[in-house]
C-alpha cells in the first residue's frame, strides 16, 4: 500500500464566507466561490457551498480544493441570493466528506446552514446531552452541536436562537449562520478566531479574513468584535454585542503563519505583523552573515525585516513547488525522508560558500527545519543561523490548531540549544513573547498565546479533546 505523508502539519485554521444580496434574482454562487478561492490557505481538506433562494436551501461539498470541489454543473443547482461557504481543516472528527461543511438542516421551520472555523471545548459533553434527548448526530463534528442548538431555539428567530446557543457553548467559533432570510455572523466572546464585515454595491459579505472582502470587491466595514453578532436581512446590516465579560484573546498565530499577508485583522497588517517581528529579532538575536533568506512563504516579510534591519542582503535560498498539494504520495522510506526536499529545493547558485540566515516562522515538531538546514549545507552554504519569529512552541492548541500532543512538540521537550544541535544549524534563536507581542502593536495584550506560554484563556477539560469526538463517532 501507498504511504502518504502529510505536508501540512500545523497549515489550516478553516475559512469562512457569507454573502448576502439585496436582489431576490441575484446569485451569490460565484462570490463565494471566489471568497472561499482567497481562503483556501485556511483548509484544504474539503471545501462546500450552501445556499439558499429565499424558498430552499442547495448546497454541494467535496473532499479536496476549491477548483477540485466545483465546476458548472454543480454552480447551476446553486441558486439563491444568501449564501456561506467554508474551506475545512479538520480539528474535531474524521476529514471525509460527511464531515464536510457547511452544515445544512432541514427542519420544520426551513433550513439553517451553517460554517464554523474554530473549536468547541465543550462539544462532548453537549452532544451526549443532546444524543440523552434523542437527537441524532450524522457528522462527528462539533459543529454540529452548534447547529442543533441552534434550530432547537429557533422560534423566536435566528439571532435569538444564536445567543441562547452562546450561552452553551464554549470554545473558539467564528460563525457564518444562513435561513431562507437572513444570513448572521458571529465571533465567539474571546475573539480567538477571526471574522470581519464588507459591503457590496447590492449587499455585504462575511468572512474569516479581509482578503476574500478584497477579490470579490467588497469593500471592508469592520471587524467583528468579540461576542459581537452581525445580522444582515431584507432591513439592511446591524450589529448586536452578546457578550463583553470576557479579556479579549485572539490566536496570535494568525499572525505569524495562519493568515494571508495582504489581510488586516482587528486593524493590523499581518504583513505589517509579520514584517516588525523581522525587525525585533534582528535586534534581539544579530548574527554576522552575508545573506538572509526566508522559507518560502510565509517568512519573507519576517526576513525581509531582518535583513534590513542588519543592512544584510536578502536572497532568495529555496524554489518552493507549489504544486504540492495537501498530501503527497510516497513509495518508500527512502522517499519519505526526501519529502521536504520536494517542496523546498536550495539554490545553490545563491547560498554556495556564505554564511546564511534563515528565517522560519515557527518550529514545530522541527522536521522543516531539521532537513532544510542539512539541505543548505549540501548545497554549499559555509554557516547556517536560524532565526524564528516566534517563540517555541511547547504547548498544544485546543482552539482550533491542530498541534500534536506535547511531547511531540520539539519546544516543549528539549532547550534551545538541543533543538538547534538537532537542526544542524550553527546558531539558533527565537523572537521572545514580548518581542512577538510588540509586533503585533496592539496595546493591553488581546491575544491568546496559550501555544507558547501554556495559560489558556478557556478551561480546556479533558473530554474535549478530538480524540474522544473520534471515539464517539466510531472512527478509526
Ligand atoms: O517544525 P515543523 O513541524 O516542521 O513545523 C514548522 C513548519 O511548518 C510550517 O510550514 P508548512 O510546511 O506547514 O507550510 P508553509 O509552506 O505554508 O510554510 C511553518 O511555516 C514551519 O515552516
Ligand atoms: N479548523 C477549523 O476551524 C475546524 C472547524 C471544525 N471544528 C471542524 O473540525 O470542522
Ligand atoms: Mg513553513
Amino acid at each position: 500500500m501507498l504511504d502518504r505523508i502529510d505536508f501540512d502539519k500545523l497549515k489550516e485554521e478553516c475559512g469562512v464566507v457569507g454573502v448576502y444580496r439585496n436582489n431576490h434574482d441575484a446569485r451569490v454562487d460565484k462570490l463565494v466561490y471566489y471568497g472561499l478561492f482567497a481562503l483556501q490557505h485556511r483548509g484544504q481538506e474539503s471545501a462546500g457551498i450552501a445556499t439558499n433562494d429565499g424558498d430552499f436551501a442547495h448546497f454541494h461539498k467535496g473532499m479536496g480544493l476549491v477548483s477540485e470541489v466545483f465546476n458548472d454543473t454543480i454552480f447551476e443547482k446553486l441558486r439563491g441570493h444568501i449564501g456561506i461557504g467554508h474551506v475545512r481543516y479538520s480539528t474535531t472528527g474524521e476529514s471525509y466528506i460527511a464531515n464536510a461543511q457547511p452544515l445544512v438542516v432541514k427542519y420544520r421551520r426551513g433550513s439553517i446552514g451553517l460554517a464554523h472555523n474554530g473549536n468547541l471545548t465543550n462539544a462532548a459533553l453537549l452532544r451526549e446531552r443532546l444524543e440523552d434527548d434523542g437527537v441524532v448526530f450524522q457528522t462527528t463534528i462539533d459543529s454540529e452541536v452548534i447547529v442543533n442548538l441552534i434550530a432547537r431555539y429557533s422560534n423566536e428567530g435566528l439571532a435569538y436562537a444564536i445567543e441562547r446557543t452562546m450561552d452553551l457553548i464554549k470554545g473558539a467559533y467564528a460563525l457564518v449562520v444562513m435561513t431562507e432570510k437572513e444570513l448572521i455572523g458571529v465571533r465567539d466572546p474571546y475573539g480567538l478566531r477571526p471574522l470581519c464585515v464588507g459591503k457590496l454595491d447590492d449587499g455585504y459579505v462575511i468572512a474569516s479574513e479581509s482578503c476574500a472582502l478584497d477579490v470579490i470587491g467588497a469593500k471592508f466595514v469592520k471587524d467583528v468584535e468579540p461576542g459581537e453578532m452581525v445580522i444582515i436581512n431584507e432591513k439592511g446590516m446591524s450589529f448586536k454585542q452578546i457578550e463583553k465579560e470576557v479579556k479579549k484573546s485572539s490566536c496570535i498565530f494568525e499572525y505569524i503563519y495562519f493568515a494571508r499577508p495582504d489581510s488586516v485583522i482587528d486593524g493590523v497588517s499581518v504583513y505589517q505583523a509579520r514584517k516588525n517581528a523581522g525587525i525585533i529579532l534582528a535586534n534581539e538575536h544579530p548574527v554576522d552573515a552575508d545573506m538572509v533568506i526566508a522559507v518560502p512563504d510565509t517568512s519573507i516579510p519576517a526576513a525581509i525585516g531582518y535583513a534590513d534591519t542588519l543592512g544584510i542582503p536578502f536572497g532568495e535560498g529555496f524554489i518552493k513547488n507549489r504544486y504540492i498539494g495537501r498530501t503527497f504520495i510516497q513509495p518508500d522510506q527512502t522517499m519519505r525522508e526526501m519529502a521536504v526536499l520536494i517542496k523546498l529545493n536550495p539554490m545553490r547558485q545563491t547560498v554556495e560558500g556564505k554564511r546564511i540566515v534563515m528565517i522560519d516562522d515557527s518550529i514545530v515538531r522541527g522536521t522543516t527545519s531539521g532537513q532544510i538546514v542539512n539541505s543548505l549545507k549540501r548545497a554549499g552554504a559555509k554557516e547556517v543561523h536560524v532565526r524564528i519569529s516566534s517563540p517555541p512552541v511547547a504547548h498544544s492548541c485546543y482552539y482550533g490548531i491542530d498541534t500534536p500532543d506535547r511531547n511531540q512538540l520539539i519546544g516543549a521537550i528539549k532547550t534551545v540549544d538541543e533543538i538547534r544541535e538537532i537542526i544542524g544549524a550553527d546558531s539558533l534563536g527565537y523572537i521572545s513573547l514580548k518581542g512577538l507581542k510588540d509586533s503585533v502593536g496592539i496595546d493591553d495584550d488581546p491575544f491568546c498565546h496559550a501555544c507558547f506560554c501554556g495559560t489558556y484563556p478557556i478551561e480546556v477539560p479533558e473530554a474535549s479533546c478530538k480524540k474522544t469526538f473520534k471515539r464517539l463517532g466510531g472512527e478509526k
